[in-house]
């Protein structure tokens, strides 16, 4: 080939080169658009749902034969609304949450399933395994509470025929750790009823705003799965004397305290639903509340005596090998002052002592090695209660004395 027509030759051979690399740079660039308009469709429609307004939540509560619905909305009153054409009428069964449009007219969307506060305030137990037998002494309590929570629940007839009223709420006080949610949890037990359990300081802490709320919903669901015993654990949270109502922590309080007492007058003595509640600070708690009709029977657990210590020593020991040289009275009468809770924890920490020490039973070496364990964190806490309460009370006095 001559010179001329290798110069011709290699021009050619460029150019195409030069189309095809023109070529994949277009199929690169088109493909970085459709990227960017991907993009830019996400952005719009994140804008969009930014500049839409609110839709109102709400809760359907009957389907009419004209096609509208009665619903519950959640800012007040209920409503009868129509349906967005897309949306089938059997989805919107009684109880089904849904959206409105921001006027309040129309459903516009039904809403998944969603956890309501409410739901997660309160723990549902259908009907606890806990027995009296897991319970280890506090024989008098437990008469008392089989006398005014059970038999009613059983036999209410009892009552209508000799025509007394048994109490409608009892109040357990006493330390924390001596067995008081192990009693309501065991009468809920022997009683076959729902155990619905709430704790007082998380409601006005943990689900602000909502405690009134909560306490009316957790009754009606009481009501529903009667016979049911509501737990209500720290009451003194919402039911201690007000020194002042005037912040709107305190008023919040207070609501949710008249709430409780409207439905605990809500009540009659024989209905199936039973209240149980429990304070450490029965020197707290407000007049209204154990008034007649409301907790008016009291029940003290007190810290356990020493026969009241062997017996949770027995019940706790119960599944564990011991050794021969295990003596539970000598335990009880070295663990003075201890909880339930703490004898609880005594066990546990001795049995895991005896797993160390590759033991196949409990001696009294590894008892002896707990109590010293858990007694010696028992002085500092409670040395650090003393002085909190100290404080408290000072706290207290110089209110009153401004
Ligand atoms: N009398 C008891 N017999 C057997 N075990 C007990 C007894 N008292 C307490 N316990 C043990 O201590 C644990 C805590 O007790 P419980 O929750 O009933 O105490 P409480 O009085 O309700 O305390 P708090 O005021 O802290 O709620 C129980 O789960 C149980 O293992």
């Amino acid at each position: 080939m001559s010179s001329d027509a290798k110069k011709v030759f290699k021009a050619e051979i460029d150019e195409e080169e030069y189309v095809r690399l023109l070529e994949s740079k277009i199929r690169f660039l088109e493909s970085e658009r459709d990227k960017l308009m991907m993009k830019i469709r996400f952005y719009k429609s994140e804008i969009e749902k930014l500049l839409s307004p609110p839709l109102i939540e709400a809760i359907v509560v009957n389907v009419l034969k004209n096609g509208k619905v009665v619903v519950k909305s959640s800012t007040g009153p209920n409503l009868v609304v129509k349906v967005l054409s897309s949306i089938p009428l059997e989805k919107l069964r009684p109880g089904q949450h849904v959206a409105l449009n921001n006027r309040g007219s129309t459903i516009v969307d039904v809403l998944p399933e969603h956890e309501d506060p409410y739901v997660k305030s309160m723990e549902v137990i259908d009907r606890p395994s806990v027995t009296f037998e897991d319970i280890g002494g506090l024989k008098e309590q437990v008469r008392e509470l089989r006398e005014v929570v059970e038999l009613p629940l059983k036999n209410p007839e009892l009552f209508e025929e000799i025509g007394i009223e048994p109490p409608k709420g009892v109040l357990l006080y006493g330390p924390p750790g001596c067995g008081k949610t192990l009693l309501a949890k065991a009468v809920a037990h022997e009683s076959g009823a729902t155990f619905i359990s709430i704790v007082g300081s998380e409601l006005v802490q943990k689900f602000i705003g909502e405690g009134a709320r909560i306490v009316r919903e957790v009754f009606q669901y009481a009501r529903k799965k009667a016979p049911a015993i509501v737990f209500i654990d720290e009451i003194d949270a919402i039911a201690a004397r007000r020194l002042d109502i005037g912040t709107s922590g305190e008023r919040e309080v207070q609501r949710t305290l008249m709430q409780l007492l409207a439905e605990i007058d809500g009540f009659k003595p024989l209905d199936k639903v039973k209240i149980i509640a429990a304070t450490n600070r029965i020197d707290i708690l407000d007049p209204a509340i154990l008034r007649p009709g409301r907790f008016d029977r009291l029940i003290e657990v007190p810290l356990p005596d020493l026969n009241g210590r062997y017996e949770i020593f027995k019940v706790h020991t119960r599944k564990m090998k011991l050794g021969r040289d295990v003596d539970l009275y000598e335990l009880a009468r070295l663990t003075e002052g201890a909880t339930g809770a703490e004898i609880k924890s005594i066990v546990t920490e001795a049995g895991y002592n005896a797993i160390r020490n590759n033991r196949r039973q409990v001696i009294r070496e590894d008892f002896i090695y707990a109590i010293k364990k858990v007694m010696s964190k028992k002085k500092i806490r409670d040395k650090n209660a003393e002085y909190l309460m100290d404080r408290s009370e000072k706290d207290y006095s110089r209110y009153m004395l401004q």
